[in-house]
Parts: structure tokens; C-alpha cells; sequence
């Protein structure tokens, strides 16, 4: 059974169909790359995996459960993480807190026992602290040691993308979703993400989606691509077989040259 099923997914906005009939299987295990030209519906199918928005039709089965009418929060603790294009952190709290507020979907204590501060809640915020240090040590010397006490604001912009996927991380997700991971990034700083990816699957056995326009990076990682246009797939398979396929070269490739 695949990890998760797509069948006949559609989403209209007003007069513009941005996912169109879609029909997509992800295996478990699997590094997985969506491409296609801008506005070919890519956001808007991350958006509809992960409850942001509901789909007008189709159904989408994470572990073999249909996800759709649930809340972002709710297909969180199933096991879906994502990053955004556009980082979202917060800003005046420091790299550890904020991965271990993202670590709360998976701790149990409320209100009254934060205050409180009885043992089961003193035990819960140490293993939490511990996870978070264990997600931010992923990413070598960048972000640990003093950096743990850093506002996020201050981080490089490279290093909060970072630590974006630290906070994905930190919510044990067995999917994750990277939305241009590499935005932003230098060609040294895309070549070590391509490694740290692969190292998120391997060691951790995330399954891994992810959109990207750096075509380095989709060569480098990916086992199978995927070519979205106007909201239908229109190519799978290897990087090398859809880059040559015609349909792709007209509809991305051959509208961004730099994509070789
Ligand atoms: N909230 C929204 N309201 C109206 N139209 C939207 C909304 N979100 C997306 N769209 C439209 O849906 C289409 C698909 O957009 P989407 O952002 O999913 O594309 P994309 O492939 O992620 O593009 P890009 O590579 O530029 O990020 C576009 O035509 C876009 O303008």
C-alpha cells in the first residue's frame, strides 16, 4: 500500500482550476520532487495535503485514513510536516524554543500543568528539550551550542530554512513536505541540503515530497519527479526521462532556460 493516495483531487479558485483531476501515489520511503512552471498548481497541492485548504473534489488517504475535513493540526499528529516558500518562524523566540514548540502536537500537557509544573510535565518539557536539540544537532555545528539561545531573527537566511525543517522534524512526521527548500540558498549551502535530505530518509526513514525550481537540486535528490501544468500531471518518472519528455520541455523546460 502506498504511504499516500491521491485520487481525482481538484481545486477551483474562482475561474482558475489550480489542481485538476490529480491522481498520485507516494511509496513509503520514496524522495519524491514536484516540479512545474509557476502557478502549475504546486503550493495549492501541498496546501491540500495538509488541510490549509479543502479541495472542492477527490479524495486524499494518508496510511490508508482520508485526511480531507481534517485540521492542519490534526494531519500533523498523523505524521504530515511541512516548510513554506516563505520562512515562518518566530522571530523573537530563540532556535530551541522554536522547535520545541513545534514539538507540540506530539506532548500532552495543558494550560493548568505548565503552571503547575508538576513531575509528569517537568519529565515532558525535558524529553521535548531533548528532541529539539536532537533535530537541530541533524544539521552538524550550524545550529547548536550557542545558537540554541540565538533569536530566531538573527539567524542567516540560509539557517532559518534550516531550522525550519529542524521544527518539521521535531514533529516526528513520516512525510514530510519542503516547499523550495533551497530558496535563497548559495550552490555550496543547495549541495550540503541535497546530503542533509537524503540523510532525513535514510537515517530517519521520512518519506520525503518536496516542490523546487533549482534543477541541481531535483537531479541531485529525487527518485522520481513529478511534472505538474495547469493543475494535471503530465510527467513521472526519473529526472533524466522526464527532462527528455516532450510535453515537459514544453511546458517547463522549455519555458526556463536555465533548467538543464
Ligand atoms: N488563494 C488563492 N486564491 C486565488 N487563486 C489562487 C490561490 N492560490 C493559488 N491560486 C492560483 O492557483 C494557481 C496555482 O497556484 P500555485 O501557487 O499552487 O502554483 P505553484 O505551482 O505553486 O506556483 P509557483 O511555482 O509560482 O509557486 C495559480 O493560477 C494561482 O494564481
Amino acid at each position: 500500500m502506498a504511504l499516500f493516495e491521491i485520487r481525482e483531487l481538484s481545486k477551483d479558485f474562482g475561474g482558475v482550476r489550480a489542481v485538476d483531476g490529480l491522481d498520485l501515489d507516494v511509496e513509503d520511503g520514496e524522495i519524491l520532487c514536484v516540479i512545474g512552471p509557476n502557478g502549475a498548481g504546486k503550493t495549492t497541492l501541498f496546501n491540500l495535503v495538509t488541510g490549509m485548504i479543502q479541495p472542492d473534489h477527490g479524495s486524499i488517504v494518508f496510511t490508508g485514513q482520508n485526511v480531507v475535513g481534517l485540521r492542519p493540526s490534526q494531519i500533523l499528529e498523523l505524521g504530515v510536516a511541512r516548510t513554506f516558500q516563505n520562512v515562518r518562524l518566530f522571530p523573537e523566540m530563540s532556535v530551541l524554543e522554536n522547535v520545541m514548540v513545534a514539538r507540540h502536537c506530539r506532548t500532552r500537557s495543558g494550560m493548568l500543568k505548565a503552571v503547575l509544573r508538576p513531575p509528569s510535565f517537568r519529565r515532558e518539557e525535558a524529553e521535548t528539550r531533548q528532541r529539539a536539540e536532537q533535530a537541530l544537532a541533524f544539521f552538524g555545528s550550524r545550529l547548536v551550542g550557542w545558537r540554541f539561545d540565538t533569536p530566531a531573527r538573527s539567524l542567516s537566511y540560509a539557517n532559518r530554512r534550516r531550522l525550519e525543517i529542524a521544527r518539521a522534524l521535531a514533529s516526528e512526521p513520516r512525510l514530510l513536505l519542503l516547499d523550495e527548500p533551497t530558496a535563497g540558498m548559495n550552490p555550496r549551502e543547495t549541495t550540503e541540503l541535497i546530503g542533509l535530505i537524503r540523510r532525513i530518509r535514510d537515517e530517519l526513514g521520512i518519506t520525503i515530497a518536496l516542490i523546487e525550481h533549482d534543477m541541481r537540486l531535483v537531479k541531485g535528490v529525487s527518485e522520481r519527479v513529478l511534472v505538474l501544468d495547469y493543475g494535471q500531471l503530465i510527467a513521472a518518472g526519473g529526472y533524466d526521462e522526464v527532462a527528455s519528455n516532450d510535453r515537459v520541455i514544453e511546458a517547463y523546460l522549455g519555458r526556463k532556460a536555465s533548467a538543464t
